[in-house]
């Protein structure tokens, strides 16, 4: 039997480290080596950032995109660890640190470690392939607790990308990321971004096709955050035996090219 993976949290007071933190030690093929907070935080069995990069074989980084970018290009000076990164709402500075750290080391990145959500992309993907945007407009709406603080969420961003793919556009050329006042009518082709913030919701996201007289509508509603959980340790254990480059849920689950 091989040894366990070693496994540190970033961002381990968070509510998914909080989550990691619980899911990590059930599973026997993971060792929870080391959890870190942020720079100078104590107590709670933390441990200093540095002296948990030098246990862990992975760093699973819930954070923010300023820590996880900066966490990327830390562990890529030192020649690892590998990184699962689930922060979301990175602006392109960050995301082209981590692709910078992703020359050096291993790094999956995915704004949903949730399994069926991953596959509704490929269902996304699909049905924008086979709708033309001539005649069939495609909504995005996502709904999530009132403490989130980026939008729309990244999953919902992964879901317009997917979209994208199948309309074989690019989604910066076509996102309507808001509304509000005098909007005009709506240009065909269009990807349109709905957000709802409020409560507890852990995360909802929906993915319309509407078209004279009929919508048809792609939804997936996350219950609790384990199955988060869960996804980045398949990502996790997947990313220990790859070679330098970013990845995304894609790659960890073998979708590949949909
Ligand atoms: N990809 C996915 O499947 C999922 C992604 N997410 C994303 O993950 C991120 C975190 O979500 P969530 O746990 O709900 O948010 P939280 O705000 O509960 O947790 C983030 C934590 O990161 C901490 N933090 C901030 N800066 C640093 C730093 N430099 N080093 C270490 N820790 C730091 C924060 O500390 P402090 O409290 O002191 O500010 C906070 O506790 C969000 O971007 C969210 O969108 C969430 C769920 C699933
Ligand atoms: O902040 C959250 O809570 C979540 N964030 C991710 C996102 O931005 O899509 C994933 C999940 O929906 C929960």
């Amino acid at each position: 039997m091989p040894r366990p993976l070693k496994i540190a949290i970033a961002g381990a007071l968070g509510r998914m480290g909080r989550q990691m933190a619980e899911t990590i030690p059930a599973d026997p093929r993971l060792e929870l080596v080391a959890r870190f907070h942020r720079p100078g935080s104590t107590g709670e069995g933390l441990d200093e950032r540095d002296e948990a990069l030098a246990l862990a074989d992975v760093v699973i980084d819930f954070t923010t995109p300023a820590a996880s970018a900066e966490l990327a290009r830390a562990c890529a000076a030192r020649g690892g660890p590998a990184l699962v990164i689930g922060s979301t709402g990175f602006d392109a500075a960050e995301l082209e640190t981590i692709a910078k750290a992703a020359e050096k080391i291993a790094v999956v990145r995915s704004g949903s470690y949730s399994l069926g959500l991953n596959m509704l992309t490929g269902l996304v993907e699909q049905a924008a392939r086979a709708l033309s945007a001539d005649d069939c407009d495609i909504e995005i709406l996502e709904a999530h607790h009132r403490l989130k603080v980026d939008a729309p969420s990244g999953t919902a961003l992964m879901l317009g990308e997917a979209a994208a793919r199948g309309r074989a556009v690019s989604l910066d050329d076509v996102a309507r990321r808001a509304r509000d006042g005098l909007t005009g009518p709506r240009p065909a082709g269009e990807i349109g971004f709905a957000v709802l913030r409020g409560g507890s919701v852990v995360g909802e996201h929906s993915v319309s096709f509407l078209s004279e007289g009929e919508r048809l509508t792609l939804s997936h509603a996350a219950g609790d955050r384990s199955m988060f959980a869960r996804g980045a340790i398949a990502a996790a254990l997947w990313v220990a035996g790859q070679p330098p480059g970013e990845y995304d849920m894609r790659d960890v689950l073998g979708f590949g090219a949909q």
